[in-house]
């Protein structure tokens, strides 16, 4: 009997995954993840396994592939034009995240990713990090320092900025953000974090978990290159001995909804900090739904507020592709 054009479409997809994650077959990978956000790691000492977004998608899929939110591959900065870059700039920058999306897109810049990416590191054997030592790395969204904390790692992510620093960002709104499951569009604030974010607060966790992120909110304006979203929840209080409190949950852009996003915390905290004005506290803990991170703001050393963000990373598993 004739399949339906679904069932051929489906399979013939299928097919197509086997074939291309069949062309890495023999390289070795490591799962790992940290606070739920996973990833599909790589270490590419000789840059040869530069891959396809098909590739990537096929390794991320969760039926067919190893299954994650993103593919990070661990190759030298000096074999990355990007990386070169970088290098200029900081010598010791030696190894380069270099991130992907579960969908195969490039982000410039992944918080969670980062911790992982270093614990992965230490793990291959490919660096050092003692207690009090930091590790410089490149990414797309620049140099990065991570160093040990209580909680796993601490990174240096960098200062923050308003994606649309208008008059009307400075009144806590520059788009309004609509999701099935909430009954109105809601204001919303985009922050970078080297990657797009758009922030929206909700009054109460019973909102948060009504609201549906099998598909992505609708931003109006939207960043240029799209948006992450994610909403968040203060707590009430909101600040307990001297750290606030925020419950999120987030749709990422390639990705969907995640159990966690660093990048996606730190926005979270610039905007609830930003909407709380000045008794905000500089110090957060972030609650998602794949656990913990902590969220805190420090001058940095080129005069810019940074943000530094920490928690765990956990390697799962390590195995060669068939
Ligand atoms: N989960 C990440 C962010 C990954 C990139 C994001 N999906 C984007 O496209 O910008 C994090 O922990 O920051």
């Amino acid at each position: 009997m004739d399949q339906t054009p679904a069932v051929s479409a489906r399979q013939s997809a299928a097919a197509e995954l086997t074939m291309t994650a069949a062309s890495l077959s023999g390289v070795a990978f490591s799962k790992g993840h940290g606070t739920g956000n996973d990833f599909v790691l790589i270490a590419d000492p000789g840059a040869v396994h530069d891959m396809t977004p098909e590739q990537v998608a096929a390794l991320c899929d969760r039926h067919r592939g190893i299954g994650g939110d993103g593919l990070i591959r661990a190759v030298p900065s000096r074999d990355l034009p990007e990386g070169r870059a970088l290098l200029e700039q900081d010598a010791s920058a030696e190894w380069f995240m270099d991130y992907r999306n579960g969908d195969g897109s490039l982000s410039e810049m992944c918080g969670n990713g980062v911790r992982v990416f270093v614990h992965f590191l230490i793990d291959q054997g490919l660096v050092d990090l003692g207690p009090g030592e930091a590790l410089t790395i490149g990414t797309r969204g620049g140099i990065k320092k991570i160093a040990r904390s209580d909680n796993g790692y601490a990174v240096d992510m960098g200062p923050w900025e308003f994606i649309f620093p208008t008059e009307a960002t400075s009144k806590a709104m520059d788009a309004l953000v609509s999701a099935d499951g909430l009954e109105v569009a809601r204001p919303g604030l985009s922050v970078s974090m080297g990657n797009p974010h758009t922030v929206v607060a909700l009054a109460e966790l019973s909102e948060l978990a009504a609201t549906q992120l099998f598909k992505a909110p609708v931003v109006d304006p939207k960043p240029a290159n799209g948006t992450n979203v994610e909403f968040v929840v203060p707590a009430e209080p909101l600040v307990h001995d001297g750290f606030g409190t925020i419950t999120m949950r987030v749709h990422e852009r390639g990705v969907g909804e995640t159990q966690s996003c660093g990048t996606g915390a730190c926005a979270a905290a610039v905007a609830i900090r930003h909407w709380a004005g000045n008794t905000a506290p500089n110090a957060w803990h972030v609650n998602v739904p794949g656990g913990v991170v902590d969220v805190k703001f420090f001058p940095g050393g080129d005069g810019r507020e940074h943000v530094e963000l920490s928690g765990p990373a956990v390697i799962v598993a390590s195995g060669t592709l068939a």
